[in-house]
């Protein structure tokens, strides 16, 4: 399988992996089918089988500490494959083999695991790695080497009073995103709480092998994460989207209210979830204006309000209107406005930049104005041409027309504007409503 666009996990079928792997196919028969996942050599075992089989990795962790659950990680790692694929100057939705990322996976750990996921899964992509842990930094390059990685990564071993996105430590001016599992424990109450399951309807799935160093910090995951919230504020658009997974879903909902305090507009709330297991959230949040659509950023397992604008909107054609008239239509109103604009009429899709509100009234009876004065075609042709080349854009939109369900459905790919948003779709909707 392509690791560039394997899917995230939803089971593990361990039979299988048995099958694929002699050192779990041991643990695997020993225990009859029947895991125990409070074993710490059989969470390690599995570990290292599914680095194995699934992505051609190593793994060696010293025993005392974390030995990371590949599915729940992987599964981060895809999420912000969808993020970034889906959030980039050419509009694509798809993976593109030649962007070069560099990405931050802040805490790496012993395993470096978000690291090797990162640079195993994607060519072209870069990673920086940090950890205030000597003995969990000289493991995580341990892990780089032995897998042919390291002259893709650059480690820094850190402090806690140093940034926790360290951009001049470490030498660089910009970063496509971070990567975080914060130690998610205000302290060793609250960890060994946790670890026996306290305020939760069942025990963990799994042991904890990782240390107090590992597990715990001031203020736990929110504290931690408020951190890169406050550094994200001075960063700003240095890094397109900063990320981190949570522990607990109320650790998630305090740093989107925080964010949305500080006036972020752009973000996005996923979950992890691999075949009734732990629960994770992730919270990634940009000062850029690309708008990742709904199916990553709007998970519904949590309420409205930490949830960002929906960047999706569909309505069903009317009965009385042919899907080819409508096709017609779209493709027509989009080029009689002052947008860049490319349709593509074998799919039935359009991409469309614009400026601002260049669909309202007044500026259409202007730009009609300027166009009648200018005597030929040629020169109208000129003009919009020159207008649009270097125009900033406010919005960009794509539109397609689905033949089988009759439905348009309109998705805000750019732009910091709600309300230009909103206004743009009510004006494709319009078109189609009756007189
Ligand atoms: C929960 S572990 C996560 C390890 C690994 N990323 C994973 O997902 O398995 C948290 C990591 O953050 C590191 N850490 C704690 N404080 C840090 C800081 N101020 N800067 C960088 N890393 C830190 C710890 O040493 C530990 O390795």
């Amino acid at each position: 399988m392509d690791l560039a666009t394997k899917p995230p996990y939803e089971t593990v079928d361990f039979k299988a992996l048995a099958q694929q792997d002699e050192a779990f196919n041991i643990i695997w028969q020993r225990h009859s089918g029947k895991l125990d996942f409070q074993d710490p050599n059989t969470t390690k075992s599995l570990t290292k089988a599914l680095l194995k089989v699934d992505f051609g990795l190593q793994l060696e962790v010293p025993d005392d500490r974390l030995c990371p659950p590949v599915p729940n990680r992987w599964n981060y790692v895809s999420w912000i494959h969808a993020l970034l694929d889906a959030t980039n100057p050419s509009y694509s939705s798809h993976y593109d083999p030649g962007r070069q990322v560099i990405g931050l996976d802040i805490g790496t750990g012993a395993s470096a695991i978000y690291t090797m996921l990162c640079l195993k899964s994607r060519p072209a992509w870069t990673m920086c790695a940090t950890d205030v842990d000597k003995k969990s930094f000289e493991s995580a390059a341990r892990n780089l080497t032995i897998n042919n990685l390291i002259t893709r990564a650059k480690l820094l071993q850190t402090i806690d009073s140093q940034p926790l996105v360290p951009l001049q430590y470490l030498g660089v001016n910009k970063l496509d995103f971070t990567i975080c599992n914060p130690p998610f424990f205000a302290d060793q109450t609250d960890m060994q709480q946790s670890l026996i399951g306290k305020g939760k309807s069942a025990k963990p799935n799994a042991v904890c092998t990782g240390s107090e160093n590992e597990m715990v910090c001031r203020g736990g995951d929110l504290g931690f994460v408020t951190r890169i919230v406050e550094e994200s504020l001075v960063l700003r658009e240095s890094i397109t989207w900063y990320t981190s997974m949570f522990g607990k879903m109320s650790s998630a909902k305090s740093i989107i209210g925080l964010i949305k305090e500080k006036g972020v507009a752009n973000w996005a709330v996923g979950s992890i979830d691999v075949g009734g297991g732990t629960k994770r959230w992730i919270v990634a949040w940009s000062f850029a204006d690309y708008r990742p659509c709904n199916s990553i950023a709007r998970i519904e397992k949590i309420a409205n309000e930490y949830l960002p604008f929906p960047t999706e909107y569909r309505f069903t054609l009317p009965a009385n209107i042919d899907i080819n008239a409508a096709k017609y239509t779209i493709e027509q109103q989009a080029r009689r406005l002052h947008i860049r604009w490319n349709w593509d009429s074998q799919s039935a899709t359009g991409v469309g930049e614009a400026s601002g509100n260049v669909w309202s009234r007044a500026y259409r009876r202007e730009h009609e104005r300027r166009m009648r004065e200018l005597a030929t075609s040629e020169a109208r042709d000129a003009e919009m041409h020159s207008s649009v080349e270097d125009m900033k854009v406010a919005l960009a939109f794509r539109i397609a027309v689905a033949e089988i369900t009759r439905e348009v459905v309109i998705e805000w790919l750019r732009g910091s504007e709600q309300v230009l948003w909103e206004s743009f779709c009510g004006m494709v909707h319009r078109s189609f409503k009756k007189p």
